[in-house]
């Protein structure tokens, strides 16, 4: 950095699906005027690439072939609204489906994946000014274990499960099924369900969506007031 220059502040947030991680990270990145970075689009893009391939994502050899094509990964980090494309193709809406949903864990259980992917959100977090809200389920303990204010965020698993149904809709009972086996297997690989030493627990089971930016917001200023 040079003389003078402000460093980026650093905001991390972790947690199980439907805890509210990307609306409630990207509305508080809106309210701070910081950048965005939804790391679980990164996974989800090469979900995507690997199935438009005809590929398994269960089959490590697969995921490991398809990091091959993450240089032609764009994630904008606009928190007025992140665009994703990989190989040529804007998948911004298309990760965003169950289908994507059911095969990204296999993605995210490679570990070769997990590292490609963790060099560019190392590299788009050390660029970004004037400061990045980073989301995701290893921000605050491997990504950028140095944050300035890292939040595990969390609520309980049948609020989550309405707020996802109130989302998608369908049969509330397979969407909560869904949703606690991708917490399941994702949580083989990382511990997103128990706060790492300095991480604060943001609980929004009796929060409105408000309040719980607000809480992150507060959190945030308190630090660059230390
Ligand atoms: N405190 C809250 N009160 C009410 N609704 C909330 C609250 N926090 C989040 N929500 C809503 O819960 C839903 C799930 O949130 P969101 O998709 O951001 O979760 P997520 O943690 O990013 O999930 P995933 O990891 O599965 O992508 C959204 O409709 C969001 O608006
Ligand atoms: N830091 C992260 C972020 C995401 N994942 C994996 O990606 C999936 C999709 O993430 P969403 O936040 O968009 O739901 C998630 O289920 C994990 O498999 C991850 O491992 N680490």
């Amino acid at each position: 950095m040079t003389a003078g220059a402000q460093a980026a502040t650093v905001v991390a947030i972790d947690g199980p699906a439907g805890s509210g991680k990307s609306s409630v990270a990207r509305a508080v990145a809106r309210e701070l005027g910081f950048q965005f970075l939804d790391t679980g689009a990164a996974y989800r893009a090469l979900a995507w690439l690997i199935l438009e391939r005809g590929g398994d994502t269960d089959d490590p050899a697969t995921v490991i072939g398809a990091l091959d094509s993450l240089d032609s990964l764009e994630l904008t980090v606009d928190a007025s609204g992140q665009r994703v494309a990989i190989a040529g193709h804007d998948v911004t809406e298309a990760i965003r489906s169950e289908r994507i949903s059911a095969a990204v864990s296999g993605v995210a259980r490679t570990l070769p994946a997990r590292e490609a992917v963790n060099v560019r959100f190392r590299a788009i977090i050390a660029e970004a000014r004037p400061g990045i809200v980073a989301e995701g389920r290893d921000i605050t303990t491997v990504v950028a274990p140095d944050a300035d204010v890292r939040v595990l965020l969390t609520a309980d698993e049948a609020v989550r499960i309405r707020r996802r149904f109130g989302d998608v809709g369908g049969d509330e009972r397979q969407v909560g099924a869904r949703l606690a086996a991708r917490d399941a297997s994702d949580a083989k690989v990382v511990d997103f369900l128990s706060a790492a030493e300095g991480v604060t627990v943001v609980d929004s089971t009796d929060l409105t969506f408000d309040e719980t930016v607000e809480a992150i917001v507060r959190l945030v200023t308190e630090e660059s007031h230390d």
